[in-house]
């Protein structure tokens, strides 16, 4: 069976992207794709290297134009998905890459994002334990932030086992492409390139509480997180660095075992042998999470790092691999596991 798929925000970032995936997936036909100040240009105008599909229209952002379709993407700015999803209804699927439905916590929605909370969808990160329950033939799907998806996969294994205390830190390095491609002053290239800095800085940033829920359901108790996230001169990875303090009598070797036993079933997550170190150039194009850890002994600390394409594993590969999950198919299917290095 083939389904027919819309694509609202087609002209943005992570409508590109989830756009070249599903250009190669074999059960998807693409239909609708719809843009905002871009709407009446063709897609190759703004999308260049989506060549297979340049000649298609982007149209304006309706529920008109997204009704009669199988799934629906939205990859709009946040709070633009809440009032769309209502309008469209129906019985498609909703793939959501903002952050409108992803937070449980109603409180922690309004004091992060500053609006009423539109309510909570299954979430989209399939390795996290128990959410594939919540995906199988669900037709509403949240998908995580990128910062969420690289440091979750960093620590919840760690966190499952009941390895670690209730506390984690994390210094987190993104492309660019994180951001959008809305103009930004401090995202110029003449601000950005030869350069790192922190944003964010002191528990400020949105992903925060989105972190305090993954961690806390893998701990089963509140986790406390101290995010910073830092602007990478490139376009596309992050580079997760995450720590936390090990509990009394954890071992390196419990960890590493945990870690294994989490991972070894996960198509889309590699946990490295030792000694090597997750790389971003490693899964740039691939809906891979490259992940290892170590345990520092004199800190008694935890130190788990992940590596994932923001843009791919961190939004359009997750999002489609919980689409494959909802709908039945191959959750590997039109997914590519391998990077474009160098
Ligand atoms: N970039 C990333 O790494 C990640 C992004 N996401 C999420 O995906 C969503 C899209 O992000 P991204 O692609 O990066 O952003 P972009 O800024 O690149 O794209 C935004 C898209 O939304 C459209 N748009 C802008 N304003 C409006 C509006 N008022 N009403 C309807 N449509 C509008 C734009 O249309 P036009 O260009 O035609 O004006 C464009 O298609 C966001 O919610 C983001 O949080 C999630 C995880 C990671
Ligand atoms: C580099 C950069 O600016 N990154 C974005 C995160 C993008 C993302 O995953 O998140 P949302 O879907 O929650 O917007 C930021 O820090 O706001």
């Amino acid at each position: 069976m083939t389904f027919r798929v819309a694509v609202a925000g087609a002209s943005g970032y992570a409508g590109g992207e989830i756009l070249r995936l599903l250009a190669a997936h074999p059960e998807v036909e693409i239909g609708a794709l719809t843009g905002h100040s871009s709407a009446g240009r063709p897609l190759g105008a703004v999308q260049p290297q989506l060549s297979s599909l340049a000649g298609r229209a982007l149209v304006p952002t309706t529920a008109d134009a997204l009704a009669g379709h199988d799934v629906v993407f939205l990859a709009l700015p946040h709070g633009q998905s809440a009032a769309l999803a209502g309008e469209v209804g129906g019985s498609a699927l909703i793939v959501d890459c903002g952050a409108d439905f992803r937070l449980r916590d109603p409180v922690a929605w309004e004091r992060f994002y500053g609006s009423p909370h539109a309510g909570t969808w299954p979430y989209g990160l399939p390795e996290l334990p128990g959410a594939r329950a919540g995906l199988w033939g669900t037709r509403r799907i949240a998908v995580p932030g990128c910062y969420p998806t690289a440091v979750t996969l960093a620590l919840f294994p760690g966190y499952a086992a009941g390895l670690l205390e209730p506390e984690a830190v994390i210094v987190a390095a993104s492309g660019t492409s994180g951001a959008g491609r809305s103009l930004k002053p401090q995202l110029l290239g003449s601000e950005v390139m030869g350069s790192m800095a922190p944003y964010g800085v002191g528990g400020g940033h949105r992903h925060t509480p989105e972190l305090v829920q993954n961690l806390s359901d893998a701990a089963g108790e509140s986790v406390t997180v101290s995010f910073t996230p830092t602007l990478a001169p490139m376009s596309r990875g992050i580079l997760a660095t995450c720590s936390a303090r090990l509990r009394p009598g954890a071992e390196a070797d419990e960890l590493r075992a945990a870690y294994e036993k989490a991972f070894a079933a996960e198509p889309f997550v590699t946990l490295l042998p030792p000694g090597l170190w997750p790389a971003t150039s490693a899964v740039v194009g691939s809906n891979s999470a490259h992940v290892q850890l170590a345990v520092d002994e004199n800190a008694g600390r935890l130190i788990a790092v992940s590596a994932i394409d923001n843009l791919t594993k961190g939004t359009a590969g997750g999002a489609v691999q919980s689409m494959n999950i909802a709908l039945g198919l191959p959750e590997t299917l039109g997914l590519p596991m391998n990077g474009v290095a160098p």
